[in-house]
């Protein structure tokens, strides 16, 4: 196997899952961006460089997420090179719900794959997505990651699948200051919803497909979830009361992903931001991951 020396840099963009009813399904790319640049070194080593967010708090060792979806991807395609330098600028605050771990898996993933000659054919896009799914242990902020759009991803058996569309949909995220992991809030879901919620979510999550490509005034019914944010709220009490306001104002508004970041489906709303919290408007990201 030959590796490319480098140095490689991958951007990938931020993602929101679940968007109300989609849960663990749907996915919108964000454009908010980590850019990793790695090189192949000669010797044994692994140095990382980190600025932005995240910077004091993630390990600088093989326990580094990139680092881990890197060794992963070189395994797949049969050897590891003998020492690795990276750099990560990251702008994807981290257990906020805007995908920075999806981030760091699938950017990891297409940067190894990057630094293998002629691996493209080997770990195609499809792959590279089953790979990633596998190491997140859920499909939704990884597909979005990926292809960039809006996803709808499901698993079938082990096998992940995932149908991209566009949208041109526009976002404001309110991010509080305080992470909520993603553990965290899974651990606060019930085993089992009632029927008449899971249908009604049904209902709501087919009309959020036709609401983001062609009805967006469908919006406000359409991003009704009654099966996770309700249940995390304890855990995130001023996001769900600020998703409480902003709803009742006719606002379509989510939790995104597992929380804490509320995400209305507007702008000009900047201004509801919570003293402490930060604002960012953003647009959706049409390209995923990709090689600069
Ligand atoms: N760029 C990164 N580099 C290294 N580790 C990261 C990076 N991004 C995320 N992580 C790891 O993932 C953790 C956050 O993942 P978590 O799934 O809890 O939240 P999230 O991915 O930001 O939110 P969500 O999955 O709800 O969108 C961080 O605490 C860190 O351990
Ligand atoms: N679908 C996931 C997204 C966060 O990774 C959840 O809500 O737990």
């Amino acid at each position: 196997m030959t590796f490319v020396k480098g140095p490689v840099t991958v951007r990938t963009p931020a993602s929101s899952a679940n968007l109300g009813p989609g849960f663990d399904a749907l996915g919108l790319a964000l454009t908010l961006y980590d850019e990793i640049t790695a090189e192949v070194l000669d010797e044994p080593g692994l140095e990382i460089e980190v600025s932005g967010e995240g910077a004091r708090d993630v390990p600088r060792t093989s326990d580094h997420l990139v680092v881990t979806a890197m060794t992963a991807t070189f395994d797949l395609l049969g050897e590891r090179p003998p020492g690795l330098r990276l750099e990560c600028a990251n702008a994807i605050p981290h257990g906020r719900g805007l995908g920075s771990s999806a981030a760091a898996i699938v950017g990891g993933i297409v940067l190894a794959r990057a630094l293998v000659e002629g691996s493209d054919a080997r770990l195609d896009d499809r792959a590279a997505f089953q790979l990633a799914v596998d190491l997140e242990g859920h499909p939704d902020n990884v597909a979005a990651a990926m292809f960039g759009g809006l996803t709808i991803a499901w698993i079938d058996g082990a096998a992940a699948e995932v149908q991209r569309l566009d949208t041109s949909v526009q976002v404001t995220a309110f991010v509080p200051s305080e992470a909520v992991s993603t553990e965290k809030a899974r651990g606060l879901l019930p085993e089992t919803v009632p029927h008449r919620d899971a249908a009604v979510n049904a209902g709501r999550a087919a009309l959020l497909v036709a609401a983001l490509t062609v009805a967006p005034e469908r919006l406000i019914w359409a991003t009704e979830d009654r099966i996770h944010q309700t249940y995390r709220a304890d855990a995130m009490p001023e996001s769900y009361k600020l998703l409480r306001q902003l709803r009742v104002e006719g606002i379509p508004t989510i939790i995104s992903g597992a929380g804490p970041t509320v995400l209305s489906f507007a702008r000009g709303v900047a201004d509801r931001v919570p003293q402490g919290w930060s604002v960012l408007e953003l647009d959706v990201d049409t390209e995923g991951a990709r090689t600069l």
